[in-house]
Order: C-alpha cells, then structure tokens, then sequence
C-alpha cells in the first residue's frame, strides 16, 4: 500500500506571513519608516538570480522598496566595502542582503560583517549570528527560521525529537541545530566527513537536508513516518529543459516519509517570506534606536 504522506506547502505559509508583513510595512510608512531592501550580487550566479528575483516579487508585493544591485565579480574589496558603508549611512535604506556565493576575493564573513547590525535583515552580521546561541533572536537567518518553522508547523513536539541535520554551513545548517535545540529537541549534525549519514537519518523523527546535492537523500534513509525538510535548491538540465530540485530524491523519500516539502513550493518561498519579515524587524528597530538616540541627545 503507497504510504500516505502530506505535503508541507511553503507557498500557503508564505502568503499568511508576507500578508501580515505587508500589514506592518503600512504601520511603519504611516510612521515615516518606509521599509526599502536593497540586494547586493556579485557575478553571475545562477542560484542567487533566483532568489533575487524571488525577492523582488515578494518585496513588491508588500510594499517593500526593493533595489537589486548587481556588481561585476572584479569588482574591489575596497569599493564594495565601501558601497556597503554608504547603504549603512542612507537613512533611506533600512535592509541589506549580500548574496552568496560571493568571488573569492571577497570573503564572504567580511562583507556580512561590514552590514550594520541593525539593516542585518539576513542575521549573518557576528553579533546577530552570535546571539543565537543564546536563543536571542531579533533577525535570525532566513533559510533556518523558514526550515523549523515548517518542522513547526506539521504540529510535531519539539520537546525531545530526534531531528539529523545534514549539512553544517554557516548560513543554514548549524544555526538549524542551535534553533531546534531551543526547543527541546535532541540534534544530530552530519557534514561531508561524516561516515554513515544513512544511520543517523534513519534513527531521527525528522530530517533537515541543506548541502546542494539532488538525491542526496532517499527513502531508505528516512524511518517510516519521519518528517522530511528538503532545504536544497538545485538547477539541473533535463530532456525538458532547466529544473529546480531538491537534495533529496523525492519520489522514494515519499513513500516513507510522514510529512516531506516539495521543491519548488517548500522552504524557498518561506525563506523568501521571511527575509520580509527581517526587513519589518529591521526598519522597526532603527526607528526604536532612533527614538532612543533623540530622546538622549534633547534630554542632555
Ligand atoms: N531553500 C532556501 O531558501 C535555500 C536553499 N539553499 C540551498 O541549500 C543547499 C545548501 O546550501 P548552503 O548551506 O548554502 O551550502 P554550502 O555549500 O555552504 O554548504 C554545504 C554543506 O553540505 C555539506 N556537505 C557537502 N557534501 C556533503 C555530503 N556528501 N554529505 C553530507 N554533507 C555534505 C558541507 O559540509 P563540509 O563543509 O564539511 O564540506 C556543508 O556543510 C544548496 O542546494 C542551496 O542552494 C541555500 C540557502 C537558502
Ligand atoms: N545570502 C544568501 N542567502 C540565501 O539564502 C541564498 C543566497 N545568498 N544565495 C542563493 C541561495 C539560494 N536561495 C534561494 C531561496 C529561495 C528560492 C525560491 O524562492 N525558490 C522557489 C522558487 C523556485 C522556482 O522559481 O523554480 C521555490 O523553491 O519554490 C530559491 C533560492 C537562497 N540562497
């Protein structure tokens, strides 16, 4: 008998999060803070031109001002840190988003952290980044929060779940495992060194899959039931054209898994939705420090 699995729709809780985003822009454009992102992409990366144009249809679809800015990959450390610096100061600007994979020349941790903290919207910035370890989050990174919010929202107990994350990057994996471990659950991270990914997979009551590889996963690494967050987004060439997919082999993967996301349609839309949401926190916390700073400076 075909196990019954449901489908995670990431496109639904998109909308219900970009609608109460654009409800909150409103407020804070009533309020003289009109929220405006602006996007930094370095070369021609594929990957990334979707998520930018993802980006912008959303934005806009929100109110949000949305500026995409594309840059040569030669451009120099010097004039793009320099760049950024200028996007810090223009009140105008209340999000920056540095899009990866950045050239080599241009370490990617220097220009996060040369984004001030509080137009962080991505939360890669090391005091943002830092601060999830204790569990404090203002603006967490969009592709996590977007992963354990699916997780979430299967109505699973995250109080002592056995979740295996695979793959430990900065950006997705490793901060997956310091949110679920938030809430309760036990977490088990696999990375390209790890021997047996299979056994660790098959012994968890949900799996989160973030390395860039399609078919990665299969069903015969899932226990029956498991719930399973494809974070991966591929394009690949097929008979029928270019193709985004996920890092696990979908068909195998359901007829075993309880809950699976479907790529596209999963954790793309909701990341998308909530770097709109770290947009909103942004502006509104710019306005609070603003408020604070004025308060001081005509009270002294
Ligand atoms: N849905 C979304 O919104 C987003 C999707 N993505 C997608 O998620 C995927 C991962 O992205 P990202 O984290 O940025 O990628 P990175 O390349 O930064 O990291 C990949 C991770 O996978 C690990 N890895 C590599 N090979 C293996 C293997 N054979 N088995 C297990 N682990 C392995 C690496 O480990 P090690 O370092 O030890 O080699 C590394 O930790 C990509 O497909 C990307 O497009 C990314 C961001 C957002
Ligand atoms: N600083 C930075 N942060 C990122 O999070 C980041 C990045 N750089 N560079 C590129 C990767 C890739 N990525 C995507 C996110 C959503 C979709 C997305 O919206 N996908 C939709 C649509 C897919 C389609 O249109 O076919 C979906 O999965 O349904 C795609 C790709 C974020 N990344």
């Amino acid at each position: 008998m075909p196990n019954s699995y449901k489908l995670l729709n990431g496109r639904a809780i998109a909308a219900q999060i970009r609608k109460d985003v654009a409800s909150e822009v409103e407020t804070l454009k009533t309020e003289g803070w009109p929220v405006k992102l602006v996007s930094i992409s370095m070369g021609d990366v594929e990957a990334s031109a979707l998520y930018v144009r993802n980006q912008q249809k959303a934005a806009e679809k929100t109110g949000i001002a949305f500026e995409a800015r594309h840059y040569p990959a030669e451009i120099g450390r010097d004039e793009l840190l320099g760049i950024i610096q200028g996007l810090n100061t223009d009140p105008r600007v209340t999000g920056i988003i540095i899009q990866r994979p950045t050239p080599k020349h241009l370490t990617e941790r220097r220009l996060q952290r040369t984004v001030h903290p509080l137009k962080d919207v991505e939360g890669m910035h090391p005091s943002n980044i830092g601060d999830i370890v204790y569990n404090d989050l203002k603006m967490g990174p969009c592709t996590a929060v977007a992963a354990v919010e699916l997780l979430k929202s299967t109505g699973v107990n995250l109080e002592g779940l056995e979740v295996t994350v695979i793959g430990h990057s900065a950006i997705v994996g490793k901060p997956i495992a310091f949110l679920l471990m938030a809430q309760g659950a036990t977490v088990t991270v696999c990375h390209h060194e790890t021997r047996n990914i299979a056994m660790h997979s098959r012994s968890a009551d949900a799996v989160f899959v973030a390395v860039g590889k399609p078919g990665l996963v299969t069903g015969a690494m899932l226990k029956p039931g498991a719930v399973l967050i494809d974070i991966g987004i591929n394009q690949i060439d097929t008979a029928d054209g270019p193709k985004v997919v996920g890092d696990a082999d979908f068909e195998s993967c359901a007829d075993v898994a309880g809950w699976i996301t479907p790529v596209p349609g999963g954790v793309g839309p909701v990341t998308v939705a909530t770097l709109l949401k770290n947009s909103v926190t942004a502006a509104r916390l710019q306005r609070d420090h603003y408020a604070s700073e004025f308060a001081t400076r005509t009270s002294a």
